[in-house]
């Protein structure tokens, strides 16, 4: 499984989207096979993820679980209202990964509708900028054009007798039979593609696919394989399970003669009277003792896990919130957590695995106190440790519209200039800079050139407890 490594802002953003709830109000929509349209939200995904994925050219490597569907939705090989209910049902949870988000909603699909198999979700696909090759089969075509076009997609002949099968029994098969599929019994000959598929190999796999328990193990592996169909350049993760320990939501400031240190402890909950404490070291000169400065976390947050995680036997999340102050002179290297379970067994030291949770400067902080967020608009302020004029900017991700044809909110990223922030004076060291920012950003890294050195902070979406 994919290991979390702190600080990584694409694993962070996916494993919450996945695993805690509030972070995933869109994958509620299809649970218990949601109905609409005379269709189903599950079936809808599905066949948005596909004809995502239908881009794809094995050969080229190019196009595949991509995003480009935004910019495809509206040619007629993707007819239907499901397809752009879908996209406004996905952009109710935007997340700069998108591409990750579409194949997201479909394991989410499949175990909203009817308990199927859990599929393996890895992270890192990129979204396209462009709409992709018009590659979607459709029902008019004969047999020969559809084995070309799943060999395009790297499926072989049997491969898409069952991944038809498997995308078909979401819309026709569910709680009814294969009967009505109007691709096997419709009037129209010419669209029997179902029926040209299914048989062309004397039903030799639709009848191996009859049981159950194969049918489930087959449609899993295909249906995995198809929403890791990326471009050949992308690099997907490990499949991303609940993480066991996880920090969130860690910020340095300074505040009132201090850096005020803010960090989130998240455990699995199970059932444990667990007790945590952060631990930290200088970055300069001894101002802690040799076994580190602490403190014990001062609340404890009981947080509802995503019901793809009780799937996983996790139903629920502890925050162990730590409001922390250190010295402003000696500053603050790295720091790790001492995990008590109050069982008896020796504490579970958390330390990034070998690496530490490492800070990497305290030139350029995001400044959560000073920084407001209303409603009306927000701004962003950062302290920047210099007297001298420091030249600040910050790297945002948005969401909007990408044109007028498209009315998705898509990701684009933007540069906002900070400038001296006259509201709020030079303190503790450190001279602020602010921007307002608009409300549909999601996160941001903030750069600072100061004295000829950079320096880069990532202010992500804000949550923090003490805040
Ligand atoms: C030769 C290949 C395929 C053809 C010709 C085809 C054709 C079609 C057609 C004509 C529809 C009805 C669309 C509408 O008017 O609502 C449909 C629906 C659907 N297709 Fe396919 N399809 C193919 C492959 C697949 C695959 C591989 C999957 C997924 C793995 C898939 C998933 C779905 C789903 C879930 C629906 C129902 C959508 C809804 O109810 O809103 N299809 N397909």
């Amino acid at each position: 499984a994919a290991v979390f490594h702190w600080p990584d802002p694409m694993l962070d953003t996916l494993e919450d989207s996945l695993y805690v709830n509030h972070f995933s109000p869109v994958s509620a929509f299809a649970l218990n096979c949601a109905p609409r349209d005379n269709s189903t939200i599950a079936a809808q995904w599905l066949r948005l993820a596909y004809h995502d994925m239908a881009t794809h050219n094995a050969t080229t490597g190019t196009g595949g679980m991509d995003a480009s569907i935004t910019y495809e939705y509206t040619r007629s090989q993707n007819i239907g209202v499901g397809m752009l209910e879908s996209l406004v049902d996905l952009a109710e949870s935007p997340n700069q990964y998108v591409g990750s988000w579409y194949g997201f909603s479909f394991v989410n699909a499949v175990i909203g509708c009817g308990g199927g198999p859990v599929i393996p979700f890895r992270g890192g696909r990129k979204d396209a900028t462009e709409a992709g090759p018009a590659t979607v089969p459709e029902p008019q075509q004969d047999l020969a054009s559809h084995i070309a076009s799943f060999k395009d997609q790297g499926f072989n002949e049997t491969e898409m007798i069952s991944l038809v099968a498997c995308g078909h029994s979401f819309e026709y098969l569910s709680g009814t039979t294969v009967t009505e599929n109007v691709l096997v019994v419709g009037s129209n000959v010419t669209t029997r593609s179902d029926l040209r598929i299914f048989s062309s190999d004397n039903n030799a796999t639709m009848q191996r696919l009859a049981s159950l328990d194969t049918f489930n193990q087959v449609c899993a592996d295909l249906i995995g394989r198809m929403i890791d169909t990326v471009p050949k350049d992308v690099q997907l993760t490990d499949p991303i399970e609940p993480f066991d320990f996880k920090v969130k939501e860690t910020m340095l400031f300074p505040q009132g003669g201090s850096l005020a240190f803010l960090a989130t402890m998240r455990t699995i909950d199970d059932g444990m009277n667990r007790t945590v404490k952060i631990f930290w070291k200088e970055r300069t000169g001894s101002f802690c003792p040799s076994e580190g400065c602490s403190v014990s976390s001062f609340q404890v947050n009981n947080v509802e896990a995503s019901f793809l995680a009780t799937l996983k036997g996790v139903q629920s999340f502890n925050e162990h919130s730590f409001n922390a102050f250190i010295d402003l002179a000696t500053s603050i290297s790295h720091f790790w957590f001492e995990v008590d379970n109050n069982d008896g067994s020796a504490p579970i030291i958390v330390e990034n695995h070998g690496t530490n949770f490492t800070i990497d400067q305290d030139v350029l902080l995001f400044d959560p106190r000073r920084s407001g967020f209303t409603i009306a608009g927000n701004f962003m302020v950062v302290g920047v440790k210099t007297s001298s004029p420091a030249d600040v900017a910050a790297l945002a991700t948005v969401f909007g519209p990408v044109n007028c044809v498209n009315i998705i909110p898509m990701p684009s990223n933007t540069t906002i200039s900070l400038t001296l922030d006259s509201s709020h004076p030079p303190a503790d060291g450190y001279t602020f800079y602010a921007a307002r920012r608009s409300n549909s950003y999601s996160s941001s890294t903030c750069h600072a050139t100061v004295d000829g050195t950079a320096y880069s902070v990532w202010v992500p979406t804000l949550s923090a407890p003490g805040v």
